[in-house]
């Protein structure tokens, strides 16, 4: 609200009525839980988009990636070097066959043909022999080439196969697009992959007191809401389709929240029980069902999530800004990591397939012994993708992050709090400036450190949630001492 401005606002409603008072507040974790329920919900409706490789980096697969071909599609050459038939010496002809190339005539026995890496290995073949393990000769007459050491039969190529066959499973659906997964779709054979679609996100800023340039003055203060939460929300997946400035004028809300195309509506300040807090009323009257009003954290507590109607949310962030960022990450994100990430928990992939056996016409035996170290070492013990997180995606499924705190942090009596923190020589480090209306903690952060009800004693391990964007494992620049710093641990409302 603006301080001094005209006060002709509507009524408030009764906080008896608006049905948001602490008694009816939910524990903080509960309301993550709700809030990943009401997005895994409307998920099941959204059907996926293909996007170019290009725009999917940092997104899910939607269905599982299954190889559109045989990868390697033909036998090739591991190594540069000759391309045998039969024991040696073998005699050599003239041409050479390079990567990229094919139509090589067939090999006869005792011929060896000049191969380059990833060549397409010519039909007779048996083995290739690496060029430094081969010498030419004799300078007159007809070149022969000679092994420098023993042959086996099916050395140095890959067969047809050998990491895949057609329709295979690659990935499962929901896997993390890192860059590695566009590269093994596009070997692969995809030029597009599907992926959730991107939901849909509207932000609406409410607060007549509310600058969008300059400096505060005579009571008006910056809008610090709008310049962050369109970038936040966009890196937790959303497209943004605007953020609006709606003052405190409740039939502005009311018009906005029913008529906007948003999945999501995020609306900030309101919250509250002031003079022109009216979200609760514009939800009522919008016919829109309440599924969180009010969580126990600190700051944030008034943050709300309300159904619109099927598919389409609301987040009521509370004005303050840090309290905002709060509800941003208690409801918003979570909700949103339900919309943009299948369900279902990624596996590991199981032990590698052995090389499939190898195909007419090359009829070449599988190698026998390791060819190079880089060639044959399948991946033993393989990482779950969604271990790990792209900057884009933090809220992919995985193991909590977690960290011990190198300080005590003050508790609410019965409130979770959320407090900015640093990493600090494998600590978490909490910062000054975490008060609700303060955003010089979170701006320092490398994430927000979870304190349970009754606080958190130096060396206790606390869940950490992290930001959609790189932070420093060892920032050396948010020195959490900066005097005249208030104690970190008291500042609740
Ligand atoms: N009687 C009570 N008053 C308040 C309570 C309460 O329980 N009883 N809760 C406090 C808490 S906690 C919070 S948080 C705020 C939430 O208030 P609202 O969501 O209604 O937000 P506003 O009143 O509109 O604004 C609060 C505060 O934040 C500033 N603000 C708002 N928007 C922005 C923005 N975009 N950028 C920067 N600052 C913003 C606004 O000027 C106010 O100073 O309510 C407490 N009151
Ligand atoms: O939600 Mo508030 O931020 O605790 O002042």
């Amino acid at each position: 609200m603006t301080p001094g401005q005209p006060a002709t606002p509507p009524a408030p409603a009764p906080a008896s009525e608006r049905g948001h008072g602490h008694h009816r507040a939910t524990p903080w974790p509960e309301a993550r839980a709700l809030a990943a329920r009401a997005g895994a919900s409307a998920a099941a409706d959204r059907p996926p988009v293909r996007v170019p490789l290009g725009q999917a980096l940092g997104r899910t697969l939607a269905e599982p990636l299954r190889a559109l071909t045989d990868l390697p599609s033909f036998d090739s050459s591991a190594m540069d070097g000759w391309a045998v038939a039969g024991p040696g010496p073998w005699t050599v002809r003239e041409e050479s066959v390079l990567a990229g190339h094919s139509g090589a005539a067939a090999l006869a026995s005792g011929e060896a043909v000049r191969i380059a890496t990833g060549a397409r290995v010519p039909a007779g073949a048996t083995a290739v022999v690496r060029t430094e393990h081969s010498r030419t000769g004799p300078v007159a007459g007809p070149v022969l080439l000679h092994p420098l050491r023993e042959v086996v039969p099916g050395q140095d190529i890959r067969p047809r196969g050998q990491e895949c066959r057609t329709g295979d499973e690659l990935l499962p659906a929901g896997s993390l697009v890192g860059p590695a997964v566009l590269g093994l779709a596009a070997a692969a054979g995809y030029d597009e992959i599907a992926v959730p679609a991107r939901p849909r996100v509207e932000v609406l800023v409410l607060g007549d007191e509310l600058l969008t340039a300059g400096l505060p003055h005579e009571g008006l203060i910056r809008d610090a809401l709008g310049p962050m939460l369109g970038p936040w929300l966009t890196a937790l997946g959303a497209e943004v389709l605007a953020t609006r400035r709606i003052g405190d004028d409740a039939e502005a809300l009311y018009e906005a929240v029913t008529t906007s195309a948003a999945e999501l509506v995020v609306t900030t300040g309101g919250t509250a029980a002031g003079p022109v807090d009216h979200v609760h009323r514009v939800l009522d009257k919008a016919g829109a069902t309440l599924l969180v009003d009010g969580v126990k954290v600190r700051p944030g507590h008034p943050m709300l999530l309300a159904r619109l109607d099927a598919g389409r949310h609301l987040v009521g962030l509370p004005g303050n800004p840090l309290a905002a960022v709060s509800g941003l990450l208690t409801l918003a994100a979570p909700l949103l990591a339900a919309l943009t990430t299948r369900p279902s928990a990624p596996t590991p992939p199981s032990a590698p397939t052995p090389p499939s056996p190898p195909t007419a016409p090359a009829e070449i035996a599988p190698p026998s012994a390791p060819t190079a170290p880089g060639e044959i070492v399948p991946p033993s013990a393989p990482t779950a993708p969604a271990e790990i997180a792209p900057p884009s995606a933090p809220t992919a499924p995985g193991e909590p992050l977690a960290a011990p705190l190198r300080d005590g942090v003050q508790g609410h009596p019965h409130d979770t709090r959320l407090v900015p923190v640093v990493h600090r020589d494998g600590l978490v480090v909490p910062l000054h400036y975490n008060g609700p209306a303060m955003l010089r903690g979170i701006a320092a952060a490398d994430a927000m450190a979870v304190v349970p009800p009754g606080g958190a004693e130096p060396g206790r391990r606390v869940e950490l949630l992290a930001l959609p964007w790189p932070t420093e494992p060892q920032a050396a620049t948010a020195t959490p001492v900066s005097p005249p710093a208030p104690a970190q641990g008291a500042c609740f409302t």
